[in-house]
């Protein structure tokens, strides 16, 4: 075995950045027998050299500010600052002057992956970012390498710890979303700015990725529809348990062919009903679960901790050992594969089912209204509950489940069931899976 080290440089020390620092220094021994040459953490870039760290396990002296000249001079280079700038150019810099890359930043990816993928194979070196998507639950190596001879058909999961804790604890307790938000970030999964988490910018950017890998087609996040899950409310969660569901916000990734054989993606993210006896209900707190349906492998899960300091350095570090070893050998990882080049479905043309909860005065004539709109639209009803009239205000909740339609012709119904004498509001819309 050599004895010269091979340098790393971090860059970001926070949640992430230091549980791999900590990682490293306490596990030096067995990193350097796993990639046959000692692994030196040569600095760290931060914005404030003079806080304390002593978590990281770290020599104070590694942390500096000009992380311009770190990139400049290491074998690997780990990313864990996140955000677009100055994340890109400083691994930019960094494959230029020949460094392999490590990031956990799907924000990065989801922007200009391909512009760094371009960059790593100008130069010779690793792109890797296992931890980007579902934090420690291995995913997209299985999706780049283990499946390469298969065809991925649809992914569908649960790729945001933040909401799924959200919503989990909105079902468990009955409190509001604003409530359990603040627990979320205290426990370290959501991003610096949790609007990414709840708004679904997290999960779209992450679709994006997960879809450029399994349809082998440049897919970016602004080419992924997304909803949020600011506008679930404690009485969807209840509405959602009175009809045997839970809310969950969904990433889905699908192949669509068309009646000629043409094939397209569809990607979005949005917040689904569940049935309660779905795999995917069962994922708690900010846990992540993701299904692969392929052709030839049928239905694979990979379930684990999508979020958190220790198990994201789970994954960053694998990426690390990798890009080591292949820093030692001499060899490569798998780079950017965009051969298909499959177009990529408007929202309005993907189909599935949707549960709508709108409010009725409880009087004859009205049912038959409401279901001539669906009919008129060619939206097809599977079934349709109707609660207690309210004393009050003399209305009742309808729920109508739908069959599978196009959002264009689900939009189309909803605006014209606003339109209706018979229909006082229409409280929510929201699409369902795994029914
Ligand atoms: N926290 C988590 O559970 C997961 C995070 N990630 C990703 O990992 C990356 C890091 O996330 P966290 O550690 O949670 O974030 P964090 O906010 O805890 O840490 C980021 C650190 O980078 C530093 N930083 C930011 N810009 C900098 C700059 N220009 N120069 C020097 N330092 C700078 C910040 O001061 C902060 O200490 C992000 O890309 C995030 O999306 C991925 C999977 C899970
Ligand atoms: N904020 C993200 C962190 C992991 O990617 C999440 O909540 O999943
Ligand atoms: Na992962």
């Amino acid at each position: 075995m050599s004895n010269d080290a091979l340098r790393i440089a971090l860059l970001g020390c926070g949640t992430v950045g230091t549980a791999v620092a900590r990682r490293l220094v306490d596990h030096a021994d067995e990193f350097a027998s796993r990639v046959e040459r000692p692994v030196e953490i040569t600095g760290v870039a931060v914005r404030d050299t003079s806080k304390p760290r002593p978590e990281s396990g770290l020599d104070p002296s590694v942390f500096t500010t000009d992380a311009e000249a770190l990139v400049r001079d290491a074998d690997v280079v780990v990313e864990l600052m996140g955000g677009i700038e100055p994340a890109r150019s400083l691994l930019l810099t960094a494959m230029e002057h020949g460094a392999s890359v490590v990031t956990a930043n799907k924000a990065l990816l989801g922007e200009d992956g391909p512009r760094l993928y371009e960059t790593a194979a100008e130069h010779g070196v690793d792109l890797y970012y296992e931890a980007s998507v579902a934090g420690a639950i291995p995913l997209l190596r299985p999706l780049q390498v283990s499946l390469a001879g298969d065809s991925v058909e649809r992914i569908m999961g649960i790729v945001n710890g933040t909401t799924n804790f959200i919503l989990d604890k909105m079902d468990r307790t009955g409190e509001a979303l604003d409530d359990v938000l603040a627990e979320a970030q205290e426990l370290g999964y959501a991003e610096a700015d949790p609007t990414a988490d709840v708004e679904g910018y997290d999960a779209r950017a992450k679709a994006a990725i997960l879809a450029s890998l399994a349809f082998h087609t440049r897919v970016a996040a602004l080419d992924v529809s997304c909803e949020g899950i600011m506008s679930i409310t404690a009485d969807d969660i209840r509405a959602a348990r009175k009809m045997g569901c839970v809310v969950k916000l969904l990433a889905i990734c699908e192949r669509v062919r068309n009646g000629r054989g043409d094939q397209s993606l569809s990607v979005r993210v949005h917040p689904t009903l569940v049935p309660r006896s779905h795999p995917l209900a069962s994922v708690h707190d900010a846990f992540n679960a993701v299904f692969i349906e392929s052709a030839l492998a049928g239905e694979v899960m990979f379930y684990g901790q999508g979020a958190g300091g220790d198990p994201t350095a789970s994954a960053v570090l694998g990426d690390l050992v990798q890009a080591a070893r292949h820093k030692v050998t001499g060899s490569r990882g798998p780079g950017e594969s965009a051969y298909a080049d499959l177009p990529i479905l408007p929202l309005s043309q993907a189909t599935t089912r949707y549960a709508i909860r709108i409010e009725v005065p409880d009087r004859p004539g009205v049912l038959a209204h409401v279901t001539n709109v669906f009919a008129g639209q060619g939206v097809s009803i599977e079934s349709m509950r109707q609660g207690v009239r309210r004393s009050d205000d003399g209305l009742a909740t309808l729920t109508i489940a739908t069959h599978a339609a196009t959002d264009a012709a689900l939009a189309r119904t909803v605006d014209q069931l606003r339109l209706l004498d018979d229909v006082s509001t229409v409280t929510s819309v929201l699409r369902m899976e795994g029914i």
